[in-house]
């Protein structure tokens, strides 16, 4: 943390002064206790993240415990900016990657959130989930697994040959292999029969579609802080329509709506969250192996069962501005960083 050091974006000084006006954001004591002192957050996102992360509730309430963001030049050498006590990120290529490592090991006294190498973990959906696979959660508060898939890189020709080959049981997701942030990279298709299968454009992974009454559960990881929402998706694929469908079928992002679940009227079985012993399990366990601080788990129920989880997609920075509270487990999670980075340094 710094002294009262003149730091400030245009655009967020535009969004404050917006919500300083307006009573809607008047949080706790107001805005009439000064700060003495200022967690300065560098940002690198792109425009869309912008808008959906950094909202006026968020920026005014940062700036009532102190916390100011600010916007990394892309033009300029990082090194020369800041000081900065935290720097966020969400920015695809490989140019970015270099920038950020660099930066990394040349301030460690910087919380870069976070390292390059664990995003680009997440932008391959084999690798994505290897980690879930490799943990074999299983205890007494449930089962988690990831669901079959195969990869396909090239020659589409040759689907129908390898899934036979594989075992694989239809239906099958079809999703682009790599994560790149673009539209096209959430492009997925449900595919009912293997043949038709060799309309879509490799590299992409085929994953075993399982039945979940619809619901998935979006699993929040904030630090230490795991919050979880429902979301509606895609209903049951049953034997019967499986036998008489067939073809490639393209689908919306319907689990990235805005629309939540968590209010709607469930079947009990389908729409119980996730233990809470066994999320925060996972979530430690993917987070010291992945390194990340900040994603989100994509969960479903197999329909039908209590505890059986599958993991069908991690996300690196997702849509927080959607999750409830996100203000506040934001900016407490902002200040426990540097809290623990005082909390480390020897006496002097
Ligand atoms: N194996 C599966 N079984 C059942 N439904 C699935 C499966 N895989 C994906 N889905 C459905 O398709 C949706 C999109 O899949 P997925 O989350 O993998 O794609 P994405 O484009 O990475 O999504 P996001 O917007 O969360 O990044 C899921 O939220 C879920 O509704
Ligand atoms: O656009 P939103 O704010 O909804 O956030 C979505 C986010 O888009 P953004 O990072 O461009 O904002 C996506 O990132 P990319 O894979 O495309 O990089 C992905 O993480 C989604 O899962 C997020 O939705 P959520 O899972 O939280 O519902
Ligand atoms: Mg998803
Ligand atoms: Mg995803």
């Amino acid at each position: 943390m710094r002294l009262n050091g003149e730091i400030g974006g245009e655009e967020e000084e535009k969004k404050v002064a917006e919500c300083l006006n307006s009573q809607a954001y008047s949080i706790g004591g107001g805005f009439s206790q000064p700060q003495s002192q200022k967690l300065v957050v560098g940002y690198a996102l792109t425009s869309k993240k912008k808008k959906s992360f950094l909202q006026p509730k968020l920026l005014c309430l940062a700036r009532n415990k102190g916390i100011f963001f600010v916007p990394i030049d892309l033009k300029r050498p990082l090194s020369d900016q800041g000081p900065f006590d935290v720097v966020l990120h969400k920015l695809s290529g490989t140019d970015w990657c270099e920038v950020i490592e660099e930066y990394r090991q040349k301030h460690p006294e910087v919380a870069v959130l976070d390292p390059p190498d664990g995003i680009q973990h997440l932008h391959n959906r084999q690798s994505m989930l290897q980690d879930v696979a490799d943990l074999n959660l299983s205890d007494c508060h449930g089962k988690v697994g990831v669901p079959r898939q195969l990869v396909i890189t090239k020659d589409p020709s040759s689907i129908p040959y390898e899934v036979s080959k594989s075992g694989l049981k239809l239906p099958l997701v079809a999703k682009p292999l790599v994560v790149d942030g673009s539209a096209k990279s959430h492009e997925l298709s449900l595919a009912y029969d293997q043949f038709s299968l060799t309309e879509l454009e490799p590299p992409l992974v085929l994953q075993e579609f399982v039945n979940h009454g619809a619901i998935l559960f979006k699993v929040y990881i904030v630090g230490e802080t795991i919050k979880v929402v429902r979301r509606f998706s895609l209903p049951n694929v049953s034997k019967c329509e499986l036998a008489k469908v067939s073809g490639v079928y393209r689908f919306p992002r319907v689990s990235s709506a805005s629309a939540s679940a968590d209010d709607a009227d469930l079947e009990p079985g389908v729409a119980e969250h996730p233990p809470r012993p066994l999320l925060e399990k996972l979530a430690r366990e993917l987070r010291r192996r992945l390194g990340l601080r900040l994603f989100n788990i994509d969960m479903i129920r197999e329909h039908g069962t209590r505890d059986v989880f599958y993991v069908i997609d991690i996300n690196y920075f997702p849509g927080y501005g959607k999750m409830p509270d996100y203000e506040h487990i934001f900016t407490d999670f902002l200040l426990s960083l540097v809290q623990s980075k005082y909390k480390k340094r020897p006496a002097t």
